[in-house]
């Protein structure tokens, strides 16, 4: 029998697996007779055996730990790459945001696909075949590669917030807190982001997001907090400076440009928007062997500014009938822009659990027919599409459904439905 466990206790633990949310799995004896408690650990790989201080052993289910030295490192550690993020730095002064820096890329992968894949089997009981490809390398017409990934997977980030506290200090929070943490580099971020990360200054508290869309030119967004506290007591970021959130920028994603709000939704990763059109493109081809029938009805739900209505109009043609909903209605108004070339484009604004309820109840016959015949793709937010979103596109029955998920655990398709994850 093991004496009372508390908060605080350094323990030697042996990392069995990796857990969603960029932790991973050890278990701890606890006098039980089964496999042991689980223990979150941060900043570990499997297979390694890391000497832990206990955080939090409140839960029955599980405790957490942070990990504070490796005492048998796996062949795939490799040194930080953010070194304020390095297991060598105490815990409470290493920011958060960079996970999977301690692991060598193409292992990251691995354990990027294990997750997905336990997600699909636990969560979803689905037994799909599982693949995680890096980003793709960006071609011009002439076949040459305009951008690719760096090798060790940084200068990634096109967009990254920063945070202001009450003392002025700027900088990302502190791993797993809201406590900010002055750092000395962002090596996620491009370089033109990092310096001018490095260069942003206090002010009122609240947040900075920066964006440096296609022009190249960073943009600097402050987001003040409010200053009466939100839901739950805490203070809540309150609406940017307009002049700079409603400033239009361009990005482009290979010969197309995309106009968004600087303070709009685009993907954070500078060759995401590529990748993704690329991913959606192949999902459509596969599950549409005949051809995207540009006489079907076909939705891009959760559009922004039309990214992925565009990939399935280029594939249908100048004729091809889609409807871009999404809630924002400046990004609508964008997406009626970029959308403008295909005359059976449209964007909406809605949410899309009213919109499909609308849908559901005035479709006509010939409406539920084309529907039936067209490609549904959703790229909902964090938070998933939700059971009613994903039971009214089951009712739709479309010819093909492509999911672009964030969160691999949040409600997806059903079995038989395509599914394309971006983690
Ligand atoms: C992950 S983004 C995807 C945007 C687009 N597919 C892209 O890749 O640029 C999700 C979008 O859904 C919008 N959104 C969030 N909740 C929504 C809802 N309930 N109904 C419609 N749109 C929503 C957000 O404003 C955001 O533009």
């Amino acid at each position: 029998m093991l004496g009372a466990v508390e908060s605080g206790d350094i323990l030697d633990l042996d990392i069995t697996g990796v857990a969603h949310g960029g932790v991973f799995v050890a278990r701890h004896p606890d006098g039980g007779s089964g496999p042991g408690r689980v223990v979150f650990v941060p900043d570990a790989i499997p297979g390694e055996r890391v000497r832990v201080r206990l955080t939090d052993v409140g839960k029955a289910s599980f405790w957490r730990a942070e990990a504070v030295e490796v005492r048998d490192a796996s062949p795939h550690r490799r040194p930080h790459v953010w070194r304020q993020a390095d297991i060598s730095v105490a815990p409470s002064e290493r920011p958060g945001g960079a996970d999977f820096g301690h692991i060598a890329l193409g292992h990251q992968r691995e354990l990027k696909r294990e997750v997905m894949r336990d997600a699909l089997q636990r969560i979803g009981r689905l037994d799909l075949p599982t693949t995680i490809e890096g980003p793709l390398p960006v071609q011009d017409q002439d076949g040459s590669v305009s951008a690719e990934e760096s090798a060790d997977g940084t200068r990634w980030r096109t967009r990254i917030s920063l945070h202001v506290d009450a003392d002025g200090a700027v900088g990302p929070f502190a791993a797993r807190s809201h406590r900010v943490i002055p750092v000395a580099d962002h090596p996620l971020a491009t370089e033109a982001i990092e310096r001018a990360a490095l260069r942003a200054s206090g002010g009122s508290p609240g947040r900075i997001d920066l964006v440096q869309p296609a022009d190249g030119h960073v943009r600097a967004i402050a987001r003040p907090e409010a200053s009466r506290p939100g839901r739950g007591g805490r203070r809540t970021a309150a609406p940017a400076d307009p002049r700079t959130a409603l400033d239009v920028v361009e990005e482009r994603v290979g010969a197309r440009r995309f106009r968004v709000d600087a303070g709009g939704f685009w993907q954070v990763h500078r060759l995401a928007a590529w990748t993704l059109t690329r991913a959606v493109t192949d999902a459509l081809h596969a599950a549409l062997p005949e051809g995207l029938d540009p006489e079907a009805q076909h939705l891009d739900l959760y559009g922004g500014v039309g990214l992925l209505a565009a990939a399935v109009a280029d594939l249908g043609g100048p004729a091809t009938r889609i409807v871009s909903v999404e809630s924002d209605p400046r990004a609508t108004e964008h997406a009626g822009e970029n959308l403008a070339e295909w005359v059976g484009a449209r964007a909406e604004t809605s949410r899309v659990d009213r919109y499909l309820r609308t849908l559901h109840e005035t479709a006509s016959a010939g409406e539920r027919a084309r529907l039936s015949r067209g490609a549904i793709v959703l790229d909902p937010p964090r938070s998933g599409a939700g059971g009613d979103v994903v039971e009214a596109i089951a009712g739709i029955a479309p010819a093909a459904v492509v999911y672009v998920a964030c969160d691999p655990r949040r409600p997806g398709p059903r079995p038989g439905h395509l599914l394309r994850a971006r983690l």
